[in-house]
């Protein structure tokens, strides 16, 4: 019978010792996730703050409303662990130089390192006929649907890419992203755009390992859809019946799955898959069933809505 030579036994206890002291001090731990949610004092946005804080992240939610944001990080505080840091950013984020100030200033949190999760949630809506719109309309649709998550989207992947952050961006557009009808004509064009400008740059990150996704959500309960339906015109009320919104808890679980899922285009309704797959393009698909919703998308509706219409169409405009 061999035993260990006590000077082996001493090594090897006080390497064990060294391990257990440094699980203990958590120097194997996997840093947190640095998560950069805009449009996360309401809403959908809200909700995914709720539930990335609820998984340990480190989380930073951006809009104008200080009120509002305060309020929120209120909420998220007290769902976090001591070592999560849980912030808040008032900025306009239509404009790219306060859109890469704001991102500037989450980063020192993070000392200076790149977010590796950003989640494009800030958006609005404002349903009104084209005849009667002014040119200022038009143009804030563009800024508060595109550019206030194009801006934010062009500052945090200059930054991830500079630093070999691998993450993901995730942009929220819309079932109104793949087709549209009538009193879209300031919300479509933006949430259109923002699939262009995802398509192209979900292939370019494959360069850097980041990966891109894109919610095309249908309706979503909340302050957006309560302000958006204030002015909608009965027309786009009646085509919307075929739509029934969801809370944004489940809306937001939604979304986090199709990425848990790998997919590229996220969707939360079956008519979006029909459309989907018609409308996509060059991207990847989310999987065998896409040829069986291409079968049923196929099939032309033109402007003969009746098919998916609950009702005879009598507009009242
Ligand atoms: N509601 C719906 O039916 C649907 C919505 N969507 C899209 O989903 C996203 C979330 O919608 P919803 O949950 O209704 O959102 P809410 O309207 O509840 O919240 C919007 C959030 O974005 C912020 N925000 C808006 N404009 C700006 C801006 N210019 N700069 C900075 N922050 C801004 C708002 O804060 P503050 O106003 O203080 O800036 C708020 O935090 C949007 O992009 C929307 O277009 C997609 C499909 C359906
Ligand atoms: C031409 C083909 C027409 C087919 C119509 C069939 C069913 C209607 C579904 C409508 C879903 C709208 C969800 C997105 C809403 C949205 O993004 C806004 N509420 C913005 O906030």
């Amino acid at each position: 019978m061999h035993s260990a030579p006590p000077h082996v036994l001493t090594a090897g206890l006080t390497l064990l010792a060294i391990l257990i002291a440094a699980i203990a001090m958590g120097l194997f731990r996997k840093p947190l996730d640095r998560v950069y949610i805009t449009g996360g004092s309401s809403g959908l946005g809200r909700a995914l703050a709720v539930e990335l804080v609820r998984r340990g992240a480190h989380v930073t939610v951006v809009a104008r409303d200080l009120r509002k944001l305060e309020e929120t990080t209120a909420a998220l505080k007290p769902l976090a662990s001591p070592s999560q840091l849980i912030s808040h950013i008032s900025a306009d984020l239509t404009s790219a130089e306060s859109s890469e100030a704001a991102l500037n200033d989450a980063v020192v949190a993070w000392g200076g390192k790149a977010p590796d999760h950003v989640y494009l949630c800030a958006g609005f809506s404002r349903p009104k006929f084209f005849v009667d719109m002014d040119a200022q309309h038009m143009k804030e649709g563009l800024d508060g649907v595109y550019w206030v998550s194009a801006y934010t989207a062009h500052a945090a992947v200059k930054r991830m890419v500079a630093q070999r952050v691998r993450g993901k961006i995730v942009f929220v557009s819309s079932f109104l992203g793949y087709t549209t009808f009538a009193g879209y004509t300031s919300y479509s064009p933006g949430k259109y755009a923002l699939r262009g400008l995802a398509d192209a740059l979900r292939s370019e990150m494959l360069l850097h390992n980041i990966s891109v996704h894109i919610f095309m959500s249908a309706g979503i309960l909340g302050p957006g859809f309560d302000a958006e339906n204030e002015h909608k015109p009965a027309i786009t009320r009646k085509i919307e019946e075929g739509d029934k919104p969801d809370e944004p808890e489940v809306v937001m679980r939604a979304m986090i799955s199709g990425i848990e899922k790998g997919h590229y285009q996220i969707t939360n309704l079956l008519i979006t898959d029909l459309i989907r797959v018609g409308a996509a393009g060059p991207v990847p698909g989310n999987g065998p069933l896409d040829f069986v919703y291409s079968l049923i998308g196929g099939i032309e509706i033109g402007d003969d809505l009746s098919p998916i219409l609950p009702a005879p169409t009598a507009f009242a405009f």
